[in-house]
Formats: structure tokens, sequence, C-alpha cells
């Protein structure tokens, strides 16, 4: 790790004063802690546990949450191609935990890439409700894409805006959003060196502007009565404790809650006598007391208590035309076991969507995926994605090709992008799975399977 800068270490000092302060640079001497967290959409916890080969152990305050020891390398395992785990810092986990989604909900989670939140915001939402996920730089909307397909999401929107213009369209709209902030970083120097050289006094000022910016534009668009989570990784009081205290003083209709579960947790560390009620409620993670880095949580409530507001009908209903509704309907006859659940399909230029019921008109805005993305038309058929294989279970599909873990040469195979054999001759279009849980497209002529998984997640493995 790089040497820590002197005006860090003097704000540290004078933050926890000297005996603690000497705890926590000793923190800085051990390892970061490695945690994943079970896909909920694909299997439970103890299914997971008794699968894998890993040494996992629960973390506290998230029920779908283990660590894992430095021993094992679950990145190169074939389930999490499957989706089946979400890489994750542990103290990461509690945010979403906080924030408690239920299903059916309306949620935004507005600083979302790389996608660790959002995937467990879905996980919790159990397919049913909205999850808006935005991400306001372009390249890392795709890592954010990409996760969310692998973990088999079907009821995400991707966007890849700005705050503010998501403000403009959206009112009063949300049931919960998160607000997990850019931040300087500081609680995550253990993990990420490259933070340490990014900091400096004039950055921590510049991300607390930035998260008052992405915080004005958020208030406005939970409804009465919702909830929202902002959240940081790092341990600077003025882009946590004064954010919240910001808050309170510019949004009269924000209450304070106390954060669940706060034995796991220590109080704030804002200085006034009239924070008091502040550090009691808000929620900090030091890596020198607990396993896991370096996190910030405040959860709000907006006063009030008022249902999001009245379904819109935003895009055009008859959106496929008779000859792409019958491609469609052809390949769910011949590769589905049962039509899929009726939603709204629609069509933008030969790429097809199921999109939520009510999803406003969303023009304007940038839309990387308004909803789960089933595929695209090609001359005389219809071609399934990948993001299709991985929110089915083998259950729904006619043709199931089942690779072991145990026989990683064939697994191996199907990850390089090679042909893979079927145990008996068929034709058409294969879920291709790994012990029952699918890893993406292939298809069959014969007893041979061509290999669909598409290109970019293609790679090669040599033990796990
Ligand atoms: C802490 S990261 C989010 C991590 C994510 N929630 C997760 O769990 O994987 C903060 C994100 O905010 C994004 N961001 C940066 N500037 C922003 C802005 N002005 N408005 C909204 N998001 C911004 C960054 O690109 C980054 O992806």
């Amino acid at each position: 790790m790089p040497e820590l800068p002197n005006a860090y270490k003097e704000q540290m000092r004078t933050l926890l004063g000297e005996a603690d302060y000497r705890a926590f640079m000793r923190a800085y001497t051990k390892s970061p802690v490695r945690g994943l967290r079970t896909n909920t959409l694909k299997v439970s916890p103890s299914e997971l546990k008794e699968m894998v080969p890993f040494h996992l152990k629960p973390v506290e305050w998230c029920p779908a949450g283990f660590y894992y020891s430095s021993k094992d390398s679950p990145g190169k395992h074939p389930y999490h191609d499957a989706g089946l785990y979400y890489i994750q810092e542990p103290s990461a986990m509690a945010v979403v935990e906080q924030l408690d989604p239920q299903p059916g909900e309306r949620v935004l989670d507005l600083c979302a890439a790389p996608g660790g939140k959002s995937t467990q915001i879905a996980a919790k939402m159990g397919g049913q409700g909205w999850l808006i996920s935005n991400e306001i730089h372009s390249q890392r909307v795709n890592v954010l894409t990409e996760n969310l397909e692998r973990c088999g999401v079907c009821n995400a929107t991707v966007l890849n805006e700005s705050p503010q213009r998501l403000a403009s369209r959206f009112t009063a709209f949300f049931d919960r959003i998160l607000v997990d902030a850019p931040c300087s970083g500081e609680g995550m120097f253990r993990k990420n060196p490259d933070a340490v050289n990014e900091w400096s006094p004039q950055h921590v000022l510049g991300c607390t502007r930035r998260q008052r910016e992405i915080l004005d534009a958020a208030i406005p668009m939970l409804r009465p009565g919702g909830r929202l989570v902002y959240s940081t990784c790092t341990f600077n009081t003025r882009e946590n404790e004064e954010i919240v205290d910001y808050l309170l003083h510019t949004f009269p209709d924000l209450t304070l809650q106390k954060a669940q579960n706060h034995r796991h947790f220590t109080p704030g560390i804002a200085r006034e006598t009239r924070a008091r009620t502040l550090n009691e409620h808000v929620a900090r993670l030091w890596p020198h007391q607990l396993e896991g880095e370096g996190h910030f949580i405040a959860v709000f409530k907006k006063q009030g208590d008022a249902d999001s507001p009245a379904k819109e009908t935003g895009y055009p209903k008859a959106a496929l035309s008779a000859d792409l509704l019958e491609k469609w309907r052809t390949f769910e006859r011949d590769t589905l076991t049962a039509p899929l659940s009726e939603k709204r399909r629609i069509v933008f230029g030969s790429h097809l969507y199921d999109i939520p019921p009510d999803l406003p008109d969303l023009r304007g805005i940038r839309v990387k995926r308004p909803g789960l993305y089933l595929g695209e038309f090609k001359k005389n058929r219809f071609e399934p994605s990948h993001a299709l294989a991985m929110a089915l279970t083998k259950q729904n599909a006619r043709l199931v090709t089942f690779l072991s873990s145990k026989r990683i040469g064939d697994v191996a195979a199907y990850l390089r992008g090679e042909t893979v054999t079927a145990k008996s001759s068929q034709k058409g279009w294969t879920l291709v799975t790994v012990d029952g849980f699918p890893l993406g497209w292939g298809k069959q002529v014969g007893t041979v399977v061509k290999n669909h998984l598409p290109k970019r997640l293609r790679r090669h493995v040599d033990s796990y």
C-alpha cells in the first residue's frame, strides 16, 4: 500500500483520539477481509454453502453474506459465471440491509455501478416490482448491466443519466432510494490502494459538493413515507455526518431513522452537542472494530404517507408487429416449456425487451436497458439473449445441456467458447447449465452444442 498522506493521518488522529487511532492504524497492517453474497434469486445461503468448495463464514449483518478465505478463488469458479453469488466487500453488504427493499416496490439505485448493491436490492425484491439502476458514467454502466444480467435480474431498467435529469422526470415516484455516493474512499485504502493517491483535502471538498448535488436531486424523487439511504465508503465527517446535517436542514420533511441492528456498528462522530441524536442514529463501520472495511450509513424517511404516483403508460401498448410477435411465439414454443409471463413486450430497433407495466416515457433519457433484454430479431428467426438465459431456470427450457462442475474439462470448454457434447441427439436452442444453473445458450444439432456464450464473457479456466 502507498504511504498514507500526513494530512490524512493527522485528520484521523484528531478524529479518533490517540488510543483509537493506534488501533485504527494497526488495521492497515492486516489484509482486507473478503466477502461474497449469495444471489438469493438463484439459491439460498445454506444451499450455496453446501455446494461450494470455499471456506465460508457468515457475515453477521447480512443473512446472505459470507466471508471467504484467502485460499479460495470464487471469481474463478463457474458458479460465479452462473450468477450464484456476487463478490462484495462485507461492510458494503450492510447498506441494502438498511434500505430493506420489498417485492413490488419502486426502487431507485442512483449511483449503481458496478452493481453490488443493485444486485442485492434485486435479490430482495425477488423479481417483483421495479428497480431503476442508474450510473452516470458510460463505461461503468456496461459493467453494471453485465452484473445485473449475470445475476438473472428480470425487473430492472438500467439508465445512464445524471441525477438532475432523472429528477426532472420522476417526482415523488420511488418507495426507496439508495444514494451510495461517490466519495474520497478513505474506508477502502486497505482494499484499493489507488484511492490513496487520489486523496487530498481538496478532493474531499470536491466530493462533498458532488454529494450535496446528488442528494438535492434525489430527495424530490422520494415519495412521502418513502425511505432513502445515504452511504459512503469514507471516514470523513465532511462527507458523512456533515452531509446528514445538511440534508436535515435543507429538507425539513426528512427525518433521520436509527440504523437497524445498530449493535453491530458504531455511532457517528459529529462534534456539536446538538448532533447527539444524529450520532446515535447513523452507523459507522470501522476496520479496527469489525471484520470489514470502512463505511458510513444514514437512513432517512420522508414525512407523510402517500402511495407512489398512479401508473403511467409512457410507451405505446401494441409495440410488436404481427410478424415479430409470430417469430417470438415460435421461439417460445420451440424453446421454453411454457410461455413467459405476459409482461409488456416492446421492440427497440430489432431488439426485444420485457418492460415493467408502468414504465413512464423515458424519451430524452439515456436508457441502457429498458427492461429484461430478451433477444434480437434476425432475418427469419429470433435469437435469444444471454440475459434471458440467465433469468431462466432449467425447468423453463425444453432442452437443457447438463455440465458438472466436477468435470472441469467440459465447463472450461464451454466458458472458452468451444462446442460441447450433449448426451442425446436433439435440435434447437439448449440452456447450457453447470450443476443445473444456467451459464448461457447453446444451439444443438445432433449431439453437438454450438457455443452461444457472448464473446466478451468467454475466458480461460485452468482451475477453480
Ligand atoms: C461508490 S460507487 C457505487 C458503488 C455501487 N453502488 C455498488 O455497490 O456497486 C459511486 C458511483 O457513483 C458514480 N458517480 C460519480 N459521479 C456521479 C454523479 N455526479 N452523480 C451520480 N453518480 C455519480 C460513480 O461513477 C460510481 O459508479
